[in-house]
């Protein structure tokens, strides 16, 4: 019984020995239990790390050398317990939050960079892909591409470890896409773990050659003097090759949304539709798409603790149904609270990457109202920490198709009942508003239109995705939404942002099929079906003009937003839609008249 806390002190000077010996009355001392056979911290240490079984996938992160990275690959995973304690030890700004999260810090990105994608055109890729005007597929050769592949991978075989998560993309098992991602920061590794779908040990034992590879250099700049290069930060896609590199930019974002492009491409060659869009279902069964550009509401609105989650930002649409290419979401923060969204608030725990955020040095809690490091700050989860994700995360085809638009100007109604004509005008729009977040000076909103609520990402013409939308909606009888979640009561600087509360009751009663059945009335200019009562909303904010003081000022924003969505759509009056010109017609019919 010698060793454990009982050392006896040689000093002649000692304090009175306190007494731990087995001698008194023996309350809590259980000594039928052998004892521990180390007596070093070493020796402990060692007992302490239960072997892993064989198929395991967490054996380590050292991978030697990329060129031999095929032979090594395949048992190189970590796992988010070992992804923090790298973290923490090597990379500036990890710490544990108060929750459990790992807070991270991207560094001077932090946000995409979509100036800086480019995309290798060859022989193939210039006939198929969406080029030119509004494209965001920005043209470099098959020689640069391999410059600054070189350059990633010089830069990360230099480094003692990498990380490489090999993972699934697509719930719908039949287009299943396996991609490799090699990465040097383990929050860009436990990023990829939380956002594309985690393969069990024994899928990662028979994971095979990646269809898709992402070398991740970010730390690396790209050479700015290397031809099509403007900045030091180059994000670059060759699909010929399968494989993307990043250089110049941590923003994690990069790395999703860069394997959403290539979706974007390999989808619709199998007539599957791509689309930057949330989805949940409701018990019973009916599905809802919400489309919307970066900040709309898409997980807002689809995390929602009635229905079940199937995603909260990239799906597929196939002949079957609706499927997720991702196993996980990627909230924004900014302004959280935990009483508006329960949901994300607390999938905010141990596993969960929280970018960019401000918290107390001490208590490690976070002020998620803090802008001082950005406004765009996130939490990456897995879709599992949402209680009624629905798992696996696919459905029937969608009853109901939501478009979500910030419009700050405050002339767009809360909601509105599309046409199918008018669903196709504004899909192919893709109108959002953006504020000057806490900028100063800055009065006006910008208006910004992304073909598809997502032309960063999409890599054909537009009017392909629309036209397999139009297709779908039409042969399963979905209803299209229009649903303002920006400015009510004026323009930004004077009415304010219409409460979540409002437009979640908005939704529901999309959902219930309960506005469906509502009397409407149509709006001047843009043509819109407004109802005249939503249930737990305010009648008279359903119509904008009602809210706005200055009648004249609203006729005028009015017409210049109209204005500017006219000189948008002018790009795409050349495209037909379908198989006849009927839907072309209808769908130029269907945007502003004035
Ligand atoms: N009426 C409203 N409806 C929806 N969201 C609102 C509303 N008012 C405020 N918000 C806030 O707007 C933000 C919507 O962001 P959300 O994360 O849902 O965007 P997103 O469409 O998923 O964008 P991304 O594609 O960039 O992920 C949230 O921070 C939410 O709290
Ligand atoms: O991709 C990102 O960084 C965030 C996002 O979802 C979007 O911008 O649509
Ligand atoms: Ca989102
Ligand atoms: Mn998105």
């Amino acid at each position: 019984m010698k060793g454990n806390g009982t050392a006896t002190p040689k000093s002649p000077m000692r304090l009175r020995k306190i007494t731990t010996s087995d001698k008194h009355d023996g309350i809590c001392q259980d000594m039928s239990a052998p004892t521990v056979k180390a007596q070093t911290i070493d020796e402990l240490h060692s007992l302490q790390r239960k072997k892993s079984a064989p198929t395991t996938p967490n054996q380590g992160i050292q991978v030697p050398l990329l060129l031999s990275l095929k032979k090594n690959a395949k048992n190189s995973s970590s796992s988010p317990s070992e992804l923090y304690e790298q973290a923490i030890k090597y990379e500036k700004g990890s710490f544990i939050t108060s929750t459990g999260a790992l807070a991270t810090l991207s560094g001077a990105k932090t946000g995409r960079a979509p100036r800086d994608k480019r995309v290798v055109k060859d022989d193939d890729t210039s006939e198929e892909l969406w080029w030119g005007k509004g494209s965001p597929n920005i043209e470099m050769d098959e020689q640069t591409f391999m410059v600054n592949r070189e350059r990633a991978v010089d830069y990360l075989n230099s480094l003692d470890k990498v990380f490489v998560n090999d993972q699934f993309l697509n719930w719908d098992p039949k287009n299943r896409i396996k991609v490799r991602i090699v990465s040097a920061r383990a929050y860009h590794s436990l990023f990829m773990h939380n956002m594309c779908i985690r393969p069990t040990p024994e899928e990662l034992e028979n994971f095979g050659t990646p269809d898709f590879t992402i070398y991740n250099a970010g730390q690396f700049p790209c050479n700015r003097y290397t031809h099509y290069m403007t900045s030091s930060t180059s994000i670059d896609l060759n699909l010929a090759r399968r494989e993307m590199v990043i250089l110049g930019t941590q923003y994690a974002g990069e790395m999703k949304k860069g394997l959403f492009s290539v979706m974007h491409y390999l989808m619709p060659k199998r007539q599957i539709l791509s689309l930057h869009s949330g989805c949940n279902m409701g018990k019973d069964g009916d599905v809802a798409l919400f489309f919307g550009l970066s900040g709309t509401g898409k997980t807002t609105l689809s995390t929602d603790p009635n229905r079940f989650l199937i995603g909260d930002d990239e799906h597929c649409w196939t002949e079957t149904g609706v499927s997720n290419i991702e196993g996980g979401c990627y909230a924004k923060c900014i302004d959280l609270s935990q009483e508006k969204e329960p949901d994300i608030w607390n999938a905010i725990k141990f596993g969960t990457v929280l970018e960019n955020v401000v918290f107390d040095e001490h208590t490690r809690e976070v002020d998620y109202a803090d802008r001082s490091v950005t406004e765009n700050t996130r939490a990456s989860y897995p879709i599992e920490y949402i209680p009624n994700a629905k798992i696996p995360c696919v459905g029937p085809h969608p009853k109901n198709v939501i478009l979500l638009a910030c419009d700050a100007f405050g002339v767009l109604p809360p909601v509105s009942k599309l046409s199918l004509a008018q669903t196709m005008y504004h899909f192919i729009s893709g109108y959002t508003a953006l504020v000057a977040g806490t900028e100063e000076g800055v009065k006006e909103p910008r208006a910004t239109f992304s073909a598809c609520f997502g032309a960063a990402f999409i890599m054909l013409h537009p009017t392909k995705y629309a036209a397999m939308l139009a297709e779908k909606m039409q042969k399963h009888g979905a209803t299209g939404w229009l649903v303002n979640t920006g400015w009510s009561g004026g323009s930004y600087g004077s009415g304010g942002r219409i409460k979540l509360a409002y437009t979640r009751k908005i939704i529901d009663a999309i959902h219930s099929g309960s506005l469906l059945k509502a009397n409407y009335k149509k709006t001047n200019v843009f043509g819109l079906e407004i109802p005249t009562e939503v249930e737990g909303v305010p009648s008279e904010i359903l119509d904008p003009v009602n809210t706005w003081s200055d009648k004249k000022a609203y006729n005028e924003t009015l017409l210049k937003l109209a204005g500017l969505f006219q000189n948008n759509f002018a790009t795409f009056t050349d495209y037909k839609i379908g198989k006849d010109n009927r839907l072309t017609e209808e769908i130029l019919a269907a945007g502003p008249i004035f």
